[in-house]
């Protein structure tokens, strides 16, 4: 198993770090345009291996053709916003990066799984598979992962209870139309709605949705990377161990929840292939209009990109 992650910031050095202390290949590229940043932050990591554990091979590079044959690509280079910003005032900047960072790695790996992190995430992941020409199954996004941790996290706070207890699904586009669904969220099988009043449910949900510029907001700097990593490595080895775990992911639609052609979070089976199976759950009237609403938000903003893509 080799796993290139392009992009040496925040998201995609922690992310490395993880794919390697966990061992989930034996090799890690890490891939930047800046000269020095991923071959020292791979040094870096690779000698740390000697104390954590890991005989993984981490190699830092400017050159895609280190990243030959990978099988999965883990997908971070861009820009990240900063206060005052929304994920959409990325759109061109990292569409242009987006596109040229896809043609280069297509040029080494023939059949790679890539998974999307840079944003705006939905919109990425669309450039990433229409520049790749990859099945879409192959072409999938980070966001409901993280989306539904920070839900699982806020419950577990509010109810003093483990996080590992509670199961919950943040659906639709990773923006302010975000979508967790609390019909799903239960802890260890209790539904949230008989453990919490509504009006702290409501809370919890609108600090779901905020729950990207909290962090964008404290740091001044850049946006959250911890659990964006985790997260994105949680499904790296869903499809590394072929786990077939259902997970919330950006996917391409094609019809289901009466959305077509769009790429949205909605629960999917992960496994060796990339995305094996959409899952349609019975959603409330509201909750499907607001999933359809943030669908058509992704597809409004991957339509702007037409020129850029023909
Ligand atoms: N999907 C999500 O839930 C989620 C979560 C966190 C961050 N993000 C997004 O991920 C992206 C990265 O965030 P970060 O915090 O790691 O940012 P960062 O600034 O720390 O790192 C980005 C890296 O990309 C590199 N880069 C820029 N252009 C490149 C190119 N053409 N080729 C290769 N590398 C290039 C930069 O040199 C930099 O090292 C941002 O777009 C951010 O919004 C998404
Ligand atoms: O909020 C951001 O800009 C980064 C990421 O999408 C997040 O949700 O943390």
């Amino acid at each position: 198993m080799k796993i290139t992650v392009i992009g040496a910031g925040n998201v995609g050095a922690t992310a490395a770090l993880r794919i390697a202390e966990k061992q989930l290949a034996k090799e890690v590229v890490l891939i930047d345009i800046v000269e020095g940043i991923p071959q020292g932050k791979a040094l870096d990591m690779y000698e740390s291996g000697a104390v954590a554990l890991f005989d993984t091979c981490v190699i830092g590079s400017n050159d895609y053709k280190d990243s030959a044959d990978s099988d999965i690509i883990l997908i971070t280079a861009g820009l990240a916003r900063k206060p005052g910003m929304t994920r959409e005032d990325l759109l061109n900047k990292n569409a242009a990066i987006i596109r040229d960072v896809t043609i280069q790695v297509m040029k080494y790996s023939r059949n790679p799984i890539i998974i999307m992190v840079s944003n705006p995430l939905d919109v990425m992941t669309y450039v990433a598979r229409k520049t790749s020409g990859l099945p879409k199954e192959r072409v999938i996004g980070m966001a409901g992962v993280l989306d539904a941790a920070r839900f699982r996290s806020f419950i577990a706070e509010a109810l003093n209870v483990s996080m590992q207890d509670i199961n919950a699904f943040v659906l639709g586009g990773h923006g302010d139309s975000m979508v967790p669904v609390v019909k799903y969220t239960n802890v260890a099988g209790i539904p949230l709605t008989e453990l919490l009043p509504q009006d702290k449910i409501d809370a919890i949900v609108e600090r779901t949705r905020n729950g990207g510029i909290e962090i964008v907001n404290l740091l001044k700097t850049g946006s959250a990377f911890y659990a964006p990593a985790a997260s994105a490595v949680e499904m790296i080895e869903a499809i590394v161990k072929d786990r077939k775990r259902i997970l919330p992911c950006t996917t391409a639609l094609e019809g289901q929840y009466g959305i077509d052609n769009v790429y949205c979070g909605v629960p999917v089976k992960l496994g060796k292939n990339g995305v094996e199976q959409i899952l349609e759950i019975n959603l409330s009237p509201s909750e499907l209009e607001a999933l359809q609403k943030s669908a058509a938000e992704v597809k409004e903003n991957c339509n702007s990109l037409a020129a850029l893509l023909a």
